[in-house]
C-alpha cells in the first residue's frame, strides 16, 4: 500500500544549515515533536555507504513520530531503506523509471519549475509537486526560477482539478511569509488548495526547530481553519453596505490612522494633504531603510507606481512585505502598468513578492494586470470607453489575485470576487486633473485602515488583515467622488485646478454630509 502522506509541514532536511552546536538527528527529533508531517531527506554530496547510514538512522527517528520518510533522486537508496519514497527533480531519473523501478506502492514527487513540467508529471502519474521556487533560498541557487506566490497558482490552475494529485510549494518559505503565500497561491476558480508547505532553512537553521515547526504547523492551520469557516454572511443590502460606509468615514478622525504612501513625485503632495482632509495623517517614506521601523505603527500601505524608479521598486518591494507580516492592509495601485515593459515586469515582480489587499486602476491598468487588450493605455491614462463585460473583468481578476479590484472611470467597478459594486458619483472635472486616480487610491487605504482597526476578527491568525476591504473600497471611492460633486457646484470653482482644491476641502467636511442621500451605488 502506498503511504497516505499529510503534506502539511513538509521539511526537507539540510545538514549544512545546522546552527553550530546542533546535532542533525537531534534537530530532526525536535522538528518531529513540533508537528513536520513529511521529512525529505536531501543530501547532495556523500557517498553512497554514508547516504545509507544517515538513511537508515532518519528513519528510525521517523518510524517513532510515525512520520514517512522520501528520499531525494536517490531511488536506490529509498529501496535499501525501504521509506516512503522518493522526490525526483527535472534532472534526476524520470518519472517513469523511478516508477519502474519502486514499483506501484511508493510515493513519488516531481520537483514542477513551471506549468509544463506540472502538466507531465501529472499525466505521468506522480503522487505529488513540489512547486518552486517561490521565493529566492539560502539552499539552491534559483534565482532564475523564482516563480512567487502567483507562479505556482497558475500551476494549479493548469492542473486537472479531478486528478487526486497532492501540491506542496517551496522555496524560501517561512513563518513570515507563509500566510502570504498560502492566500496567494490558493486558487479558489478549482477550489484547489496546497496540500502543505515543504520547509528547510526555518526549521533546519533554527536553534528550537521544535517551536519553529510549532509556528509553521499553527499558521498552516489557521489559514485552512479560516478557509473552513463558513463566514459570516457577507453584508451585501445596499443599506448595510451604506450603513458600513458612513460608519468608516466618520471613524477616520477618531481613529487618525498613519496611512505610509510610496506616492509618486507629480501627486505626492495632493496625496498627503487628502489624507489629513480626510482625518488621518499621511507620511511618504519610499526608501528601504523606513520600512521595517515605520510597518507596525502605520494603518495602511499605499504603493503608487506612477514614477517607480530601481531604489523605490526595492522599497515597494520591502514595504509590503512587512505590511504582509503585520497584516496591515496594502493598497497597491499600478500607474501605467501597461505603457512600457520595465513597468509590466514591476507590477509582476511586485505581485509575486507580496499580496495586495485591494489593486485599484483605470481600465487600461485593470486591463494589463488581467491580461487583456480591450482596453488601451495612453501613458497614465485609460483610452476609450473601457470594457464590454467590467462587472466580469474585477470579479475575475479578484478572484485571481485573491483580493478586492477597483477599476475607476466614469462608472467605478469594485469586486472581491462574490460581490461586486457600481459607483455612479463623481464629476467630469476629475477626469481633468492629473491625480484623481492616485488620491481616490489614498482615500481606500485610509478607509482600510479603518475598517481594519475596527473590525477585529476571531480568525485573524489566518488571514493576511482584518475588516471588510469590498466595503472599505467603496467608502474611499465615495469619499473622494461625493466631496468631488459637491465641490463642483461652489462659485469659487472656475476650472480644474481650482476645483482641485474645493475638493481637498471639501473632503474635510463629509462628517456633515449625509452619504447615503447622495450615493449612487449598486451592490449585485
Ligand atoms: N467622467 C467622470 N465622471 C465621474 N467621475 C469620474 C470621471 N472620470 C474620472 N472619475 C473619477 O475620478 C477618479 C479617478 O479615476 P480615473 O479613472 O480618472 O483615474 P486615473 O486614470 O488613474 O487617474 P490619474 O492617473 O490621473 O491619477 C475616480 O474616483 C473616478 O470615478
Ligand atoms: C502624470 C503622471 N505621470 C506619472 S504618475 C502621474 C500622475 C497621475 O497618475
Amino acid at each position: 500500500m502506498r503511504s497516505e502522506i499529510d503534506y502539511s509541514v513538509y521539511l526537507v532536511t539540510a545538514r549544512d544549515l545546522l546552527p553550530v552546536g546542533k546535532h542533525y538527528l537531534e534537530s530532526l527529533e525536535e522538528s518531529l515533536q513540533g508537528g513536520v508531517t513529511v521529512v525529505q531527506l536531501r543530501e547532495k554530496t556523500i557517498d553512497t555507504g554514508e547516504f545509507i547510514q544517515i538513511a537508515q538512522s532518519t528513519k528510525a527517528i521517523c518510524d517513532k513520530y510515525n512520520t514517512p520518510l522520501l528520499i531525494n533522486d536517490r531511488i536506490d537508496v529509498a529501496l535499501a531503506i525501504d521509506c516512503a519514497g522518493v522526490h525526483v527533480g527535472q534532472s534526476d531519473a524520470p518519472l517513469a523509471v523511478a516508477r519502474r523501478l519502486l514499483g506501484p506502492n511508493k510515493v513519488i514527487g516531481v520537483s514542477a519549475g513551471n506549468i509544463d513540467q506540472a502538466i507531465a508529471a501529472q499525466k505521468g502519474g506522480a503522487d505529488y509537486l513540489g512547486i518552486g521556487a517561490i521565493y529566492g533560498t539560502q539552499t539552491k541557487d534559483v534565482s532564475n526560477k523564482i516563480m512567487g506566490p502567483a507562479g505556482a497558482r497558475a500551476v494549479l490552475a493548469a492542473l486537472d482539478p479531478h486528478s487526486p494529485i497532492k501540491t506542496v510549494v517551496i522555496g524560501g518559505i517561512k513563518s513570515d511569509n507563509v500566510l502570504r503565500v498560502l492566500h496567494g497561491v490558493h486558487f479558489r476558480d478549482t477550489k484547489r488548495y496546497l496540500d502543505g508547505v515543504a520547509v528547510v532553512s526555518d526549521i533546519v537553521s533554527s536553534p528550537r526547530p521544535r517551536k519553529a515547526t510549532e509556528n509553521l504547523a499553527r499558521l498552516v492551520q489557521a489559514f485552512r481553519n479560516n478557509e473552513n469557516t463558513k463566514p459570516e454572511p457577507a453584508i451585501n443590502d445596499i443599506d448595510s453596505v451604506l450603513n458600513k460606509v458612513s460608519e468608516i468615514i466618520n471613524a477616520i478622525p477618531d481613529q487618525s490612522p498613519l496611512i505610509q504612501q510610496m506616492a509618486n513625485i507629480v501627486t505626492a503632495n495632493d496625496q498627503a494633504n487628502a489624507t489629513l482632509a480626510l482625518g488621518a495623517s499621511p507620511v511618504m517614506a519610499a526608501v528601504v531603510g523606513d520600512q521595517k521601523d515605520l510597518n507596525p505603527h502605520i494603518g495602511a500601505l499605499l504603493i503608487n507606481m506612477g514614477t517607480v524608479s530601481d531604489e523605490q521598486k526595492r522599497a515597494m518591494l520591502a514595504g509590503g512585505r512587512y505590511s504582509n507580516i503585520n497584516k496591515k492592509p496594502l493598497i497597491f495601485d499600478p500607474v501605467a502598468v501597461g505603457a512600457t515593459s520595465f513597468r509590466r515586469e514591476t507590477g509582476k515582480e511586485l505581485l509575486s513578492h507580496w499580496h495586495p489587499t485591494v489593486i485599484k486602476g483605470n481600465a487600461a491598468e485593470i486591463g494589463a494586470l488581467s491580461g487583456l487588450n480591450e482596453v488601451t493605455t495612453k501613458g497614465v491614462d485609460s483610452v476609450g470607453p473601457g470594457f464590454k463585460d467590467p462587472y466580469l473583468v474585477v470579479r475575475s481578476l479578484a478572484n485571481r489575485e485573491r483580493c478586492v479590484v477597483v477599476m475607476t472611470g466614469k462608472d467605478d467597478y469594485i469586486s472581491d470576487g462574490e460581490r461586486t459594486a457600481k459607483i455612479s458619483n463623481g464629476h467630469q472635472l476629475l477626469g481633468q486633473i492629473t491625480g484623481s486616480g492616485c488620491v481616490t487610491g489614498t482615500a481606500i487605504a485610509t478607509c482600510c485602515a479603518v475598517a481594519s482597526m475596527t473590525e477585529g476578527d476571531m480568525n485573524k491568525d489566518g488571514k493576511l488583515t482584518t475588516g471588510d476591504h469590498f466595503i472599505a473600497s467603496i467608502a474611499g471611492v465615495l469619499a473622494l467622488e461625493i466631496s468631488a460633486e459637491i465641490a463642483s457646484t461652489r462659485n469659487d470653482v472656475r476650472g480644474p485646478n481650482t476645483f482641485r482644491s474645493a475638493w481637498i476641502d471639501e473632503m474635510s467636511n463629509l462628517d456633515k454630509i449625509d452619504l447615503s442621500k447622495m450615493s449612487r451605488v449598486i451592490v449585485a
